[in-house]
């Protein structure tokens, strides 16, 4: 898997201006090459104060991507850097050291959002998420570059191309995700968010899921099977009803989604909430006190389907 990350304005300044993000860049930079030698990511890594370098890259980059890592830091209300990521077509993680005082507008493109949480872990729970293969890319024939070519000068950037090897095993509760990620990170530690805020990551998504991973038309992308969805909960709901599913069944089934996303695992963006409190009642659905009845299990079809 080929990955470029995208550190935006004033990165180059980290830790120099602030002292509290755990490092400079280059420790960043350090520690993302080291992550991605152990999930066998091939990483490309560029800073840059320019907004059109930050595009140019991505234009250069594209053919050999397969997903984007971007902080645009001061630029997250960017909408050139939003359509760049969506033209690009590519599963993106917008990770931010903290939350944005406003929403961001270059999360709207992006999968998932990763803010917050100790040191570099939104970067590196980043990495992660694309390393657990949530994420499917199928290349199209060709892809249309976007800004000048692979190899032209880009003024102000800093290109780092590494390559490795092998997957680690995910770190459990480590960062603060987008808001996806997050809710059970709240107590834990850092937050992960799928969309935006999240602190992380969500709901642009769930509507940019569904087509998602969407963006650009979807192009060459398939959303994983198991990126937790509500049309997916709603279906096996649906299997129990008709009984394609027992009631045991459907509860196992959403016990190990449940706890698959409270270590992490995305989930539609914007509805990670509902999704985390469905999974939670059907879990418990079997059991005499809290059995759902029929009635209740449409009703939360209903739920499932207006959130
Ligand atoms: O440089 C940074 C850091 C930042 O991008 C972050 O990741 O939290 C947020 C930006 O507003 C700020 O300019």
């Amino acid at each position: 898997m080929r990955l470029l990350v995208l550190h935006g304005p004033n990165l180059n300044l980290l830790g120099v201006r602030d002292g509290s993000s755990g490092g400079r860049l280059e420790d960043l930079d350090a520690a993302l090459h080291a992550r991605a030698e152990e999930l066998g990511q091939a990483l490309t890594v560029v800073q840059s104060n320019h907004e059109g370098d930050l595009l140019d890259t991505l234009g250069a980059e594209l053919e050999e991507l397969d997903g984007i890592i971007i902080n645009p830091a001061g630029l997250f209300g960017s909408y050139c850097l939003k359509e760049g990521l969506e033209a690009a077509g590519l599963p993106a993680i917008e990770v931010l050291f903290k939350p944005p005082a406003r929403e961001s507008v270059v999360g709207e493109a992006c999968v998932l959002q990763i803010h917050g949480g100790p040191g570099f872990e939104p970067y590196l729970q980043a990495l992660e998420t694309f390393g657990s293969g949530v994420f499917t890319t199928e290349k199209p024939e060709s892809k249309k570059a976007l800004g000048k070519k692979k190899g032209s000068s880009s003024k102000g950037a800093k290109v780092t191309p590494i390559t490795v090897l092998e997957r680690a095993a995910r770190k459990e509760g480590s960062s603060e995700t987008a808001r996806s990620l997050s809710r059970a990170a709240k107590t834990a530690g850092p937050t992960k968010t799928l969309g935006r805020k999240l602190a992380p990551v969500e709901d642009l998504r769930a509507a940019r899921q569904a087509k998602t991973l969407g963006r650009g038309g979807g192009k060459g992308l398939t959303p994983a099977a198991d990126l937790l969805t509500r049309a997916l909960v709603r279906q096996k709901i649906s299997d129990r009803l008709s009984g394609r599913l027992s009631a045991s069944e459907l509860a196992a089934w959403a016990r190990s989604q449940y706890q698959a996303v409270q270590r992490g695992a995305p989930a539609e963006n914007g509805h990670r909430e509902l999704l985390e409190e469905s999974l939670q009642s059907l879990t418990l659905s079997n059991l005499p006190a809290t059995r759902l009845s029929d009635e209740q299990l449409v009703d939360l079809l209903t739920r499932l389907d207006e959130g």
